[in-house]
């Protein structure tokens, strides 16, 4: 035992990390992360769920998935401790960054959310949309991804189409040779084509860590008790 641990001083944990993605913008990304988070903390202490660049602000002046984000993080935090770039139109986050005569920047992503772990057990961080929405001329937030060397989470929208949009992110997260947490499947509706959650169990190239069912007004802390931790961060 290192002299500075004692039974009440136990070794410093790892940090664990995530980047969260999804099949699609809307399909439940920000959900999973808040929900994430509760299961998180409840196992682990400090948790930062993040949002370092959102788009689509909303007729109170707010940006919802910062809202949600930093009051799921453990302990909460501030609007600038969870995103950095806040960007007014609703649409790709480059787009909307020209628009205001922004470039959005790299290094700086990245050592934001590298300053915003520090003293966390895990950090989750959110991108926009898919996993390959452009972030500029010529990168992604794969790329954020692969700076960060996250693993990555892929929340699956379910319905018709899911398959073949969930496949097509597993296959772009592996081409990367980014390791894949898993993949959690959450209900968008409450019906669901017959085969649907059937072929992915089946298909998807890494764990199912969940199924969250269709139920708007679940809390976070509800809809944390369908999600398992991955086995990567064990
Ligand atoms: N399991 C569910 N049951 C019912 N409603 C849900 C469920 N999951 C997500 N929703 C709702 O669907 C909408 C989109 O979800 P969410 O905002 O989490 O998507 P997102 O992937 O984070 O989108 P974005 O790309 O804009 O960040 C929200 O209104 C959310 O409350
Ligand atoms: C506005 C929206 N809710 C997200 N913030 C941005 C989604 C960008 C999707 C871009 C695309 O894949 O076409
Ligand atoms: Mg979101």
């Amino acid at each position: 035992m290192n002299p500075s641990e004692t039974l009440e001083n136990p070794p410093a944990q790892p940090l664990r990390s995530l980047f969260v993605t999804g099949t699609d913008t809307g399909v439940g990304k920000t959900a999973v992360t808040a929900a994430l988070a509760q299961r998180c903390a409840r196992e682990m202490g400090r948790v930062a769920a993040l949002k370092p660049v959102v788009s689509g602000v909303e007729a109170n002046g707010q940006w919802s998935d910062v809202e949600i984000l930093r009051t799921a993080s453990t302990p909460s935090r501030s609007f600038e401790q969870t995103c950095l770039y806040a960007l007014d139109p609703p649409i790709a986050p480059h787009w909307a960054a020209a628009q205001a005569g922004l470039t959005l920047d790299r290094h700086k992503i990245q050592r934001f959310i590298e300053q915003q772990s520090a003293d966390m057990d895990a950090v989750l961080v959110e991108g926009a949309g898919g996993f390959l929405v452009p972030l500029g001329d010529n990168w992604s937030f794969a790329d954020l991804a692969l700076g960060l060397q996250f693993p990555v989470l892929l929340v699956v929208g379910l319905r018709l189409g899911a398959i073949n949009h969930a496949l097509l992110s597993a296959e772009a997260i592996l081409a990367r040779a980014l390791p894949m947490a898993g993949w959690v499947a959450n209900h968008l509706q409450p019906d669901l084509a017959p085969g649907t959650l059937e072929t992915l169990q089946r298909l998807m190239p890494s764990p199912c860590l969940g199924e969250i069912p269709f139920q708007a007004e679940a809390s976070s802390v509800c809809r944390s008790q369908y999600l398992s931790l991955p086995a990567c961060w064990d």
